[in-house]
């Protein structure tokens, strides 16, 4: 594992120092030569390494500059890796398919969940993260805590493939990490969708309302049942159930899913 010259000085970064979870990062997101692969914080190329050998088109994004330097020197016979000095907060996202493989930091972990997740439009199709161990379990509950977690499962397959131990990492962090993988499922209303989460989690129990109680048992939802332990796929299989239901209105989406 090379060394990191900044990681003693960069709070809350970690680098892989074990190769073969590199490698098992990039082999859980399958990606071949028509794709584009966002890395978001590529440090010294523990990951790129992985993803140049893909053949898909990677674009690494690395905000510190010695960094950067690194990974140009390190890369420079790779043809199919663009290294962009930015920040992963404010980088523009492509306008076309992408997928996303990256060990983000975990300060950053809701700030790209948002950026990646949120958009009724986005356009990222399928990742393979190292996320901080609470913040994966989170992400993959069975029943979210809240509406926002709902949206980002009921659009999104988001699996905890394994645990990976913090002795896995240098500098060492206090806490472990996991294996995510996020494949986005195909929805067919996301106004209905969000409707419908941010309804039930307004309410104590699950209520038919406008809706006959045999839509909500034909998604698997069963009326009077606690709100917050409904799995969100029954969510959105509600809300795919309805999207032709001319009857029933849907407000638009907050701005923020615009
Ligand atoms: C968790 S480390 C991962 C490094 C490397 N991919 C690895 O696995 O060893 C995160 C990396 O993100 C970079 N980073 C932190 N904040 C960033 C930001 N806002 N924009 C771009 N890169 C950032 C750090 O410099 C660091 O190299």
């Amino acid at each position: 594992m090379p060394t990191a010259p900044r990681a003693q000085r960069s709070s809350g970064v970690h680098f892989l120092a074990t190769p073969g979870i590199a490698a098992q990062l990039v082999q859980s997101c399958p990606v071949g030569a028509h794709d584009l692969v966002l890395e978001f914080g590529a440090g010294q190329g523990a990951i790129t390494t992985h993803l140049v050998e893909t053949g898909a088109r990677i674009v690494a994004i690395e905000r510190d500059p010695e960094f950067a330097r690194v990974l140009c020197a390190r890369f420079a016979g790779s043809e199919n890796l663009k290294i962009v000095q930015a920040d992963i907060r404010d980088f523009s996202l492509p306008d076309r398919h992408f997928a996303v493989v990256a060990s983000i930091p975990y300060a950053l972990s809701t700030t790209l969940f948002r950026r990646l997740l949120d958009p009724q439009r986005t356009r990222l199709r399928r990742a393979a993260l190292i996320v901080e161990w609470g913040f994966a379990k989170r992400v993959t509950a069975a029943a979210p805590r809240d509406p926002g977690l709902a949206w980002w499962a009921a659009r999104f397959d988001i699996r905890l493939v394994r645990r990976i131990q913090a002795e896995y990492f240098r500098p060492r962090p206090r806490v472990d990490s996991a294996l995510l993988t996020l494949e986005r499922r195909h929805t067919r209303s996301d106004r209905a969708l969000w409707t419908l989460l941010e309804n039930a989690y307004r309410t104590p129990a699950v209520r038919a309302g406008k809706l006959a109680p045999g839509n909500l048992r034909a998604a698997g939802i069963e009326p009077g049942r606690p709100a917050g332990t409904v799995a969100p796929q029954r969510w959105a299989a509600l809300a795919d159930q309805l999207a032709d239901d001319r009857a029933l209105h849907w407000p638009p989406l907050p701005r923020r899913f615009r």
